[in-house]
């Protein structure tokens, strides 16, 4: 039976590797990207066309640094900021520099038809309201588009603790969680519209008297 946690823990594990046990953020980001191309070369997925659609939090760097490794892989991939990228978090910004030198592609606006498959790195754990109206508009919009979505450690307006969802979802065919999964795609509408559920260690480290809330 695979360990579930809460937002609130993930971040608290998250913080403990980084912050006390000394990982940095890339370091954690880097995992998260590089256990994201081993789901993405082990599965049949279809990496014909991929777009990553980056948020500006650590979701989003998430998913900018596996667009500079798709890339440097060779697979055709674009990368489009959901939001404004100069509002981006630093490690964003770290994230799209590396990215940049090595030539990943951006576009400002996409045809949600044109990809073979579409990263969901938009919201993850950090997701504390319903999501912005335009920002529903392109995922209801996306949701009735035959596509494959991949959702990086949650989908899209999902809340990961209690798997409502906020205002609306990003629907996804396989939700790679980052550590644990949370508890919020494992109810409700977040287990409707998680798909697969493939959990990926990235060496996150937990406190020895950590104790679960869900057991
Ligand atoms: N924390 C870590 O070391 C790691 C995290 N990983 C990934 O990061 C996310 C959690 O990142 P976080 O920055 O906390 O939040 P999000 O990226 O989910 O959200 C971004 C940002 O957006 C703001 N926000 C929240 N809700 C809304 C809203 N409704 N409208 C507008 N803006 C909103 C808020 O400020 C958030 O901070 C986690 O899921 C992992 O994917 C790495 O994987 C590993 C290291
Ligand atoms: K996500």
């Amino acid at each position: 039976m695979t360990q579930l946690v809460t937002g609130d823990e993930q971040r608290a594990i998250e913080t403990y590797t980084m912050d006390e046990v000394g990982l940095g953020q890339a370091v954690l980001t880097e995992r998260a990207a590089m256990a994201t191309m081993n789901v993405l070369a082990a599965g049949n997925y279809d990496l014909s066309k991929v777009l990553v659609l980056a948020g500006l939090g650590n979701n989003g760097s998430d998913g900018v640094a596996l667009a500079r490794l798709l890339h440097q892989a060779k697979i055709p991939v674009t990368l489009q900021f959901v939001g404004n990228v100069k509002r981006a978090n630093d490690n964003v910004k770290a994230q799209l520099k590396a990215a940049e030198a090595c030539g990943v592609e951006r576009a400002e606006k996409s045809d949600f038809k044109e990809p073979s498959l579409i990263i969901d790195a938009i919201f993850g754990t950090g997701l504390n309201a319903d999501l912005p109206d335009g920002l529903q508009k392109m995922v209801k919009a996306a949701n009735h588009i035959d596509n494959t979505v991949v959702a990086l450690d949650i989908p899209t307006g999902i809340d990961a603790t209690s798997g409502e969802i906020r205002g609306a979802v990003l629907k996804a065919s396989t939700t790679i969680a980052f550590g644990f999964q949370k508890v919020g795609t494992s109810r409700g509408a977040g287990k409707k519209n998680s798909g697969r559920i493939i959990v990926q260690d990235i060496g996150l480290i937990t406190p020895e008297n950590f104790t679960f809330s869900i057991k």
